[in-house]
């Protein structure tokens, strides 16, 4: 008889909790809000994982100045590539960007190949104590996340975080996603609105560019809570094309940016939802 594993994976035992950050549509910011969101964390103290699940297109070892490094195999498994940050909480990443020998290259894989790399980035990373674990997936809804849905069945993550701009909230592909969520039975922990109105950088005035309020009617039809929205700041950007790997405390530089106050109220209205840690579960 064929008797399924219904217990979490052994790499997640330490991991108390973990987010999914989804978005309908290609370029609406996703790595650059799970990037936030983990440098927002681990600025507040936190010790935080990255998995990056964009197989086609790993962009988060770039988003941390880790290009270039690479993740080794230890007897227990895959060590992530760390990144200590002085007084601040820890950083830990794993992305297929790390495995591939050029920078900016991308693989071309079918399905089933996917689906296998998925499940060692689940069963065979040495993540050891994190509070947070983010996983930055791919847009749509594709084998990839099909693939995590499968992996995550029994590691019972808190939820999912669904990233969109305020021209895409009106189309079919944020539908599409919050009914995958309903599908595979991944709370909707809300909707981050990004490039949600210019700030200038002279006069701090907002210019909603392309409407505003969007992801908020989104969040009261689909009775899903509403994070808040993030304008588009070019600081963000220069951050990271700026960053030196080696030298830069990039929580810290973050932490001193317009955009630190914006993901700690995020933040907290992600804590405010007090789900439990998995560890108490
Ligand atoms: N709030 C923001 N302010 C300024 N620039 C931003 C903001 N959000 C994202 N960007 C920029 O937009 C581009 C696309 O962002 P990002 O790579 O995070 O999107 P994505 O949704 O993850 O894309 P993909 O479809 O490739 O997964 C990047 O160059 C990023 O720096
Ligand atoms: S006041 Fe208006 S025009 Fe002047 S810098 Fe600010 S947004 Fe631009």
């Amino acid at each position: 008889m064929n008797v399924e594993n219904t217990d979490p994976p052994s790499s997640l035992r330490n991991v108390k909790h973990i987010l999914l950050i989804l978005s309908g549509k290609g370029g609406v910011g996703k790595s650059s809000v799970t990037t936030q969101i983990a440098l927002a964390l681990a600025g507040l103290g936190n010790k935080v994982g990255v998995l990056d699940i964009d197989l086609t297109g790993p962009s988060i070892p770039r988003m941390f100045g880790l290009e270039g490094q690479s993740i080794f195999q230890s007897n227990e498994g895959w060590m992530p590539v760390s990144k200590y940050e002085e007084g601040t909480g820890a950083l830990k990443v794993i992305s297929l960007g790390f495995l591939l020998n050029n920078r900016g290259s991308s693989v071309v894989w079918r399905g089933p190949k996917k689906t296998a790399m998925i499940k060692q980035f689940i069963k065979d990373v040495v993540w050891g104590e994190l509070d947070y674990l983010l996983i930055d997936t791919p847009p749509g809804t594709s084998d990839e996340h099909i693939s995590i849905a499968e992996e995550l069945r029994w590691a019972i993550p808190d939820g999912a975080i669904i990233v969109t701009t305020p021209q895409t909230v009106a189309t079919a592909d944020v539908r599409k996603e919050i009914n995958f969520c309903r599908k595979v039975n991944f709370d909707i922990l809300g909707i981050v609105e990004n490039m949600s109105g210019f700030v200038c950088p002279h006069c701090a005035e907002c210019t909603y560019i392309f409407s505003n309020g969007g992801g908020q009617k989104l969040s009261e039809e689909f009775e899903i809570p509403y994070l808040g929205n993030v304008p588009i700041d070019p600081t963000f950007v220069e951050l990271i094309e700026n960053q030196k790997s080696e030298e830069t405390n990039l929580v810290a530089l973050y932490r001193s940016q317009s955009l630190f106050p914006i993901f700690k109220d995020i933040i907290s209205s992600i804590q405010g939802q007090n789900v439990p840690s998995r560890i108490n579960r």
